[in-house]
């Protein structure tokens, strides 16, 4: 009986991943998940007690502070939650023999580079979340047990909060929007990184030496985060029209600079991800990022109608 111990279940990725772990026939597991109350990152001596108490074979922690702006006036609790827990995490994990699956983003990259980012590429975050969650990454290596740090992006899916809701529900009230379509990435769905991580629970060898390290797990393809809501309003539309749910009010998404939207973090231009590490070591390939959002579409209904 492998037993696994899941942070930040009422997360996006935490909960489409305890989903995926519950309905998925992985031989023998034992989920125990944790919400913020259950399993509080901010508190040090909480996460050393449970995990001495729970004594995992696997933790696997997408528990993360994700505010990005907030994160520039906060930038001591985005430490201590993406840097200082993984660390502890790690620490006691390495304790108990248990391996780690940590998360990570395409904020850890400064963006300048000219084609997608391989996981060799030199980092520079560019935001305090950014440095923070890097600050995380380096602190797990550091401990040196079994992990598998993944980086993704641009996450979204039917549960919590992200862009997806966020266009859907300012459609709905307002005619126009305007989004950035200089920064480039891959929207990556939640049930796409729930699936990918359930196939390698089964796949990854923790003693295999060669197998530890960072890997990025995106969605296949790319877009601007115009893009990315132009797809959403299409497939919205082309859905309402099927299933009756209420038209858009949005007449118009209006293409803009970064420097027209203005925020307290600065985000890297480029963010595209190369994941073939990840296929060519584990065989696990992610759908392109339409697909898999025309997969997550449907489960809006009940939320947004
Ligand atoms: N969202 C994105 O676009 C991206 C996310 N990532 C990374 O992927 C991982 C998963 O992200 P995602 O699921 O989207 O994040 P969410 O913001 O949806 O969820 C984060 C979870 O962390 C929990 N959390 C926050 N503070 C604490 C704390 N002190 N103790 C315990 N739990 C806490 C939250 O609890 P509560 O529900 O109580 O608030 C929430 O459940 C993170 O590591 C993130 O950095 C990487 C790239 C993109
Ligand atoms: C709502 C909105 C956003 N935007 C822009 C702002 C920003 O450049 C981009 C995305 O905005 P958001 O604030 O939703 O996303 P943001 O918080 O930057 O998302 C990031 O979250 C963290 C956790 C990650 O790790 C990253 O991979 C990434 O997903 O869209 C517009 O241009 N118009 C709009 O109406």
């Amino acid at each position: 009986m492998k037993k696994i111990l899941l942070t930040g279940v009422n997360g996006q990725v935490g909960h489409a991943l305890a989903a995926q772990l519950q309905q998925q026939p992985i031989a023998q597991v034992q989920l125990i998940s944790c919400t913020r109350q259950q399993l509080d990152l901010s508190q040090p001596v909480h996460i050393r007690q449970v995990i001495r108490q729970v004594k995992p074979d696997l933790i696997i922690n997408p528990a993360a502070y994700t505010a990005v702006d907030q994160a520039e006036t906060e930038r001591e609790l985005a430490f201590a939650i993406n840097a200082t827990a993984p660390q502890i995490i790690a620490e006691e994990a390495a304790r108990v023999n248990a391996a780690l699956i940590h998360f990570s983003t395409d904020y850890v990259y400064d963006g300048s580079k000219a084609t997608a980012y391989l996981e060799t590429d030199a980092v520079n975050p560019v935001s305090v979340y950014g440095a923070s969650k890097l600050a995380g990454e380096q602190a797990i290596a550091a401990v040196g047990l079994p992990h598998l740090i993944l980086r993704t992006s641009w996450v979204y899916g039917s549960y919590g909060k992200n862009f997806l809701k966020t266009i859907i529900r300012l459609a709905q009230s307002r005619e126009q929007l305007r989004i950035v379509a200089d920064q480039h990435g891959a929207p990556t769905a939640d049930i796409a990184i729930a699936e990918a991580v359930a196939q390698l629970i089964e796949r990854w060898h923790p003693h295999n030496a060669e197998q530890t390290g960072i890997y990025h797990l995106v969605n296949r393809g790319e877009t601007t985060w115009y893009g990315f809501a132009s797809e959403i309003v299409a497939q919205y539309q082309a859905l309402a029209l099927q299933q009756g749910w209420p038209a858009l009010l949005l007449k118009a998404l209006q293409a803009i600079s970064t420097a027209e939207y203005p925020t307290p973090a600065r985000r890297p231009q480029n963010s595209r991800l190369v994941s073939n590490k990840l296929e060519q070591v584990f065989g696990v390939r992610l759908p392109g990022w339409d697909t898999s959002l025309a997969q997550v579409m449907p489960a809006l209904s009940a939320l947004e109608n």
